[in-house]
């Protein structure tokens, strides 16, 4: 029979009740011990030995420890992983406990509600978001605890949801039961480290009383949310874990802000991928937009940048907004004075997280009190601007001057890490904290002192002074002279030689100077209470200023880019184009040993597709991607690598390009490449740019030609998109003389002594070869298979020139059968000439043997002629 469990055990089992899935860290002593599964789990994944409690029992407990001062790298390397982390401290008096000392979880550490530096990648944002479905709707919630952004959005389909969340990259998702049954049926929606929520946690009453007691208004109409029920759901059920999480309140909540879908450019997950904003193709920062363009002072700056990337804005005045206050900074070069005031200001948005959520360490408030003690010069240089964003910073970031010299004369120059073994107050802030620290600390000045005045009151010349552990400050006078002790003299203590006393002046400070230290530490730490409070109050103005700091940063960032990088304003109108010139892909300018050959890209009304042909390697996907990238930089407010730039207003951006498969998820290259073409069919409109690379590569030529034929006639004739489309499929090239939207580019390149020349520049008309072989035997490719492949060309091409004779043949047939029949109306007789182009070249297909066989009848053979003619058969194959 096993044993009964300790009342520890029945402690801790109590408590890891409501924290199933997060690992308990409960506190003994200077040790945080784990248990059974959670023991074995930290083990693993720590490395730390795993032991037992009770080993020499039948059902022994598995347990770890690790000491509590080392417990934050643990911690870090557990978060990191996905993983939470419920912090259970000792809240009770051991000395005065009956049985287990009260221990509570004082907080929860979640990848999504970490605010500790130590822990947080300081330039990306670190979200949990919340997904709520119904009826085939989603809401999405995000917050960042660590700046208090709380954004809530609605969106209609799986597509949206994946774009938003591609986008968002939250470090922890929750989601409600209806979604979890949704991602079991739907293999697109494949989340990491979800977790699923109860229920009643999305219930609309109680979210809405949630979030209206937070913001205490009556009802959400402020924040655009009173028809957006869903959205709400996954804000409450969002807000009810995160302060569940923080075992506090969250001051640092200020807003809800509801985003709408079209206030945006629509990108979805695979254009963020292609486009390679912050992340490349292996997933790493390096050559990527923003690893060109972050040249931010701040982290907060950084992080900002980044947001506004992956959030190109669809309002041309928010934009040009933008862009007219690069031009000022850019104007007698004043974004070099803002920069060097900003960069030692640092990262004070997550500063304030942590002041609002009550866990700033004092060199949170020094570093805060450094920065805001910038801010005057800062002002006096933004006065020197006359714009108008630049105005509305200068009055959102203002200035804290009392807080700066509060915190000045409060906390020392360089403080510890923690306020627990004091040291963070400054001299002179505190009398009181002065005395006890001077009690502490001047204690025999104070012994001496003392000894001096009673020698003289007394004149009793052995009169000593001293301090014994057991009995603590005592007089000491020689047994000869100790007759002669004055009467305020109390006998303590009686030696051989000699007599000890006490005095009420030396009790008093007895008293004093023993709990000194104690005292001090706890004045300390209540003096540092305060100083957070101080600051949690002014959160709002603080919140306010960091934003319009981290603005600031991003837009002097841009313009400083702009001058190193040669960009230019891009002319955003309302007109339907897209039009640039001498552009470049800004990435590849940097990372090419050459110079980059910039092209121009003129897209309008009339001129909707191109299709691009040419050579491998001969810059197709750069053309392709630096107008997309133009494209996202021009609506993000920040200069364009081109010398001219005109744009329309743009509602989303589409890419197929690459070829990777999604093994994760079971789809193939051509299963990824066809549900990205159907996603884009279905969604482009005449103001999207999309971008189609190659699509048709991934099956058999027929299929993929008649694919990418069909795929890019929707484009130019139903959807009008801006497309440029890339092929190898030379038949592609005849898409043209059917639609006069579309115009035909091709990438040059020369053949010199049987080896190519990429010139990299875009020109009218089609590419006229292909030099596939010339590629790949740059590409290395051993000499004999080239030649084989040479032979096997020409052997093709013959089989190639015989089916063209034999297509001018029936194409004349067609013709005249076609001049009998009435045109159908809707077709133009471009559209008819490509339709039987369709018909002939694509479908029909030709071969000696079927030539044979139509020219022979069957039934004149005889036996030996079927014989010779099988064998006639043969050689054609
Ligand atoms: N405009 C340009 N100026 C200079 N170099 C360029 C230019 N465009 C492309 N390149 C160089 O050529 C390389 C290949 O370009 P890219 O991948 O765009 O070719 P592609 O035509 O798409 O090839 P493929 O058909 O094989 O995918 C780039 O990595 C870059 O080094």
């Amino acid at each position: 029979m096993s044993k009964p469990l300790t009342p520890m055990m029945i402690q801790y089992n109590s408590i890891k009740k409501d924290h199933p899935n997060d690992l308990v860290f409960y506190r003994m002593g200077d040790f945080y011990e784990l248990f059974n599964e959670d023991a074995i789990k930290a083990s693993q994944l720590l490395d730390i030995t795993l032991t037992a409690r009770g080993k020499g029992s039948a059902n022994p407990t598995p347990m770890c420890g690790l000491p509590y001062h080392a417990a934050e790298n643990y911690i870090a390397r557990l978060v990191k992983a996905g993983i939470s982390v419920a912090i259970c401290e000792q809240v009770g008096d051991p000395a005065t406990s009956k049985g287990p000392v009260e221990r509570k979880v004082v907080r929860v550490m979640t990848p999504g509600t970490i605010t500790d530096e130590a822990f947080l990648n300081e330039s990306r944002d670190n979200l949990i978001s919340c997904i709520f479905s119904k009826n085939d709707q989603f809401g999405l919630a995000s917050m960042d605890v660590s700046n208090g952004r709380f954004i809530v959005t609605e969106l209609s389909n799986t597509e949206q949801l994946n774009a938003e969340l591609e986008r968002l990259k939250p470090a922890e998702l929750l989601i409600c039961p209806t979604t979890e049954s949704l991602c079991e049926q739907n293999e697109d929606l494949d989340f990491e480290h979800k977790k699923t929520l109860d229920p009643w946690l999305f219930d609309l009453d109680s979210c809405t009383t949630l979030l209206t007691d937070q913001y205490k208004t009556k009802d959400l109409s402020g924040f655009d949310l009173s028809d957006k029920a869903i959205a709400v759901s996954a804000a409450g059920a969002l807000f009810h874990y995160v302060t569940q999480t923080q075992r506090g309140d969250l001051p640092h909540l200020q807003a809800i802000q509801y985003e709408h879908n079209d206030q945006a450019i629509i990108l979805d997950p695979a254009t963020r991928l292609n486009l390679e904003i912050d992340v490349n193709s292996q997933g790493e920062d390096k050559y990527t937009l923003s690893w060109l363009l972050d040249k931010t002072c701040t982290a907060m700056g950084s992080r900002l940048l980044k947001r506004w990337l992956h959030r190109p804005l669809r309002d041309i005045k928010a934009v040009q907004m933008r862009q007219d206050a690069i031009g000022s900074l850019l104007d007698q070069y004043q974004f070099e004075a803002i920069q060097s005031t900003i960069k030692p200001i640092g990262d004070i948005e997550r500063i304030l997280s942590r002041i609002a959520l009550g866990s700033a360490r004092p060199r949170d408030l020094s570093r805060l009190g450094d920065a805001l003690a910038r801010l005057p010069e800062l002002q006096t240089q933004l006065s020197n601007i006359d714009q108008i964003l630049i105005k509305n910073l200068s009055v959102q970031i203002q200035q804290f001057d009392e807080l700066v010299s509060l915190l000045e004369k409060a906390i020392i120059e360089n403080p510890p890490m923690v306020v627990r073994d004091g040291g963070v107050i400054a001299q002179g802030y505190d009398e009181e904290l002065d005395e006890l620290r001077g009690l502490n600390t001047n204690a025999n000045d104070f012994l001496l002192k003392m000894e001096n005045e009673e020698r003289e009151k007394t004149g009793i010349s052995t009169l000593k002074v001293g301090y014994n552990r057991v009995h603590g400050y005592y007089i000491e006078i020689s047994k000869a002279q100790s007759a002669n002790a004055p009467a305020n003299y109390t006998r303590r203590q009686t030696l051989k030689n000699a007599e000890r006393f006490i005095t009420e002046e030396l009790k008093a400070f007895e008293d004093k100077a023993l709990s000194a230290k104690s005292r001090s530490l706890t004045r300390e730490k209540m003096l540092y209470d305060e100083l957070v409070q101080i600051c949690a109050k002014e959160i709002v103005g603080l919140q306010q200023c960091a934003l319009g700091l981290a603005t600031l940063d991003t837009l002097t960032c841009f313009a400083e880019r702009s001058l190193t990088l040669g960009l230019v304003r891009p002319e955003l109108t309302s007109k339907n184009c897209l039009e640039m010139k001498q552009a470049k892909h800004p990435v590849i300018e940097q990372i090419i040993d050459g110079a980059f050959i910039p092209n121009d890209c003129l897209l309008d009304e009339d001129n909707k597709m191109l299709i691009i042909t040419g050579p491998n390697m001969g810059g197709k996907s750069t053309y392709m991607r630096q107008t997309a990238i133009c494209t996202l930089l021009a609506f993000t407010g920040c200069y364009v690598p081109a010398q001219s730039m005109k744009v329309g207003p743009i509602d989303r951006i589409f890419t197929r390009m690459g070829s990777s498969d999604d093994s994760a998820s079971g789809r193939s290259t051509f299963m990824v490449e066809m549900t990205e073409t159907a996603n884009i069919l279905h969604n482009a409109t005449q103001n999207s740019l999309v971008l189609m690379d190659e699509v048709g590569r991934g099956t058999s030529t027929f299929d993929g030609l008649s694919l990418a034929w069909a795929s890019a006639e929707q484009l130019v004739r139903e959807t009008k998109s801006f497309t440029l489309f890339a092929t190898h499929y030379f038949e592609m090239t005849h898409l043209p003389d059917q639609f006069s939207l579309a115009s035909n580019v091709h990438l040059k390149a020369h053949e010199h002594d049987d080896k190519i020349i990429f010139m990299h520049k875009v020109e009218k008309g089609a590419a006229s070869q292909s030099y596939g072989l010339q590629v790949a035997k740059l590409a290395g490719v051993p000499f004999n298979v080239i030649d084989q492949a040479k032979a096997k060309l020409h052997e093709l091409e013959i089989g190639q020139a015989l089916s063209e004779s034999n297509k001018s043949e029936n194409l004349e047939k067609e013709k005249e059968k076609e001049q009998e029949r009435p045109a159908p109306k809707s077709k133009t007789k471009k559209e008819k000439a490509a339709a039987e182009f369709l018909q002939n070249d694509l479908f029909s297909v030709s071969h000696p043997a079927l030539d044979l066989l139509n020219n022979t009848d069957a039934d004149d053979l005889t036996a030996r002629q079927a014989l010779d003619l099988i064998y006639q058969l043969k050689n054609t194959l």
